[in-house]
């Protein structure tokens, strides 16, 4: 569960009287999410999403995520709608930590992804890149490569107490990396670049019976190479609980993204680097947060070991038929 600040009956009393969403009927903790404070907020009008940004969501960061959030939602694309106060503004404090409200979204995430739910998010991954192609504001990828390396720094120290040789392997894989990652200089072989969610897991996609309803948690959105957003879903949804990647699901997301926004051969070609790349990025993250719990809060840290696992496959994969698609288009 995620809850780092608690939120009194009267600051929430306050805050509601700065909409025109009714009167509090309830406000819960949600039991998900790792990154921020999450309450269902429900009201005279219905219910809501009540963040409270904590940690890593840096408040000169939020005008992106919320702007991108309005944006995308005014283009008919399924995700919260933040919701302004009478004065216009979306942005409050709550319980000393910067807040929003948003809608609430129907649907469930999918606890076991089948190959169906994975041409989903490949389908609408795409659609969210083109609709947010003329998306103004801009927000660098702090968690690419300079940002794993600073990561890397501050828990390489104690990886070894998670498993033993895994500062070492991270030391190696970083450097190699740094050595193959692509241009990011805009030359000519630079990969086409835009707005990616960035954590398209699958806790943050949500199904109902018809399909998938809607895509949430915007908070690591940023602007970086398109393809790299398909090598973060590669890891986090292709990949069985037995650690083996299962082909069928790598094609399914690949096959369906491609059929909105087709790959480049370059992108194809730079998949197992770009995927070996996200694995690096979410083992060093919860690793950091492996290392760095904090006391007393309402969150179950996950598993570093199992982007361990995942990075390893991704070293031997020759080319894109490892992840199911027969050969570059
Ligand atoms: N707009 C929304 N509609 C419905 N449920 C939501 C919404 N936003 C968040 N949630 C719920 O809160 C949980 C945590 O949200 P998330 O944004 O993933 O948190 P975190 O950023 O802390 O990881 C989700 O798994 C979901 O259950
Ligand atoms: N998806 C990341 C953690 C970020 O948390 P989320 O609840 O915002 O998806 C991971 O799995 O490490």
């Amino acid at each position: 569960m995620a809850v780092y600040t608690e939120v009194d009956d009267e600051s929430l009393a306050t805050l509601l009287a700065e909409y025109e969403i009714g009167s509090v009927l309830s406000c819960k903790g949600i039991a998900e999410g790792v990154e921020n404070s999450n309450y269902l907020l429900v009201t005279e009008s219905g219910p809501h999403i009540l963040t409270l940004y904590e940690k890593r969501v840096k408040a000169e960061d939020l005008p992106f995520f919320l702007g991108l959030m309005d944006h995308l939602a005014a283009r008919g694309f399924s995700c919260p709608t933040p919701i302004a106060g009478r004065d216009g503004r979306i942005l409050r404090h709550v319980a000393g930590r910067p807040a929003a409200i948003v809608s609430f979204l129907s649907g469930v995430w999918p606890r076991r992804p089948t190959a169906r739910h994975c041409a989903g998010v490949g389908g609408v991954m795409a659609q969210m890149h083109r609709l947010a192609a003329d998306f103004t504001m801009r927000r660098a990828n702090d968690l690419s490569i300079a940002g794993w390396a600073n990561i890397a720094r501050a828990c390489i120290g104690g990886a070894d107490a998670v498993e033993t040789g895994l500062g070492a392997e991270i030391a190696a894989e970083l450097e190699v990396l740094e050595a193959v990652w692509p241009d990011r200089s805009g030359g000519a072989d630079a990969l086409p670049r835009g707005i990616i969610h960035a954590d398209m897991f699958p806790d943050n996609v949500f199904f109902l019976e018809d399909g998938l309803s809607g895509v949430i948690d915007f908070y690591f959105a940023c602007n970086d190479m398109l393809a790299y957003d398909l090598a973060v879903a590669l890891n986090a949804w292709c990949f069985e609980r037995d650690g083996a990647f299962n082909v069928t699901k790598g094609r399914a997301l690949l096959e369906s993204y491609g059929r909105v926004r087709p790959l480049t051969s370059a992108e194809l070609e730079m998949l197992p680097v770009l995927a070996r790349g996200a694995a690096l990025r979410f083992l060093l993250t919860r690793l950091y947060d492996w290392l760095n719990q904090v006391p007393g809060a309402l969150v179950k840290p996950k598993d570093p070991l199992e982007y361990l696992r995942k990075l390893r496959f991704h070293r031997q994969v020759g080319g894109v038929a490892g992840y199911g698609l027969e050969a570059a288009a």
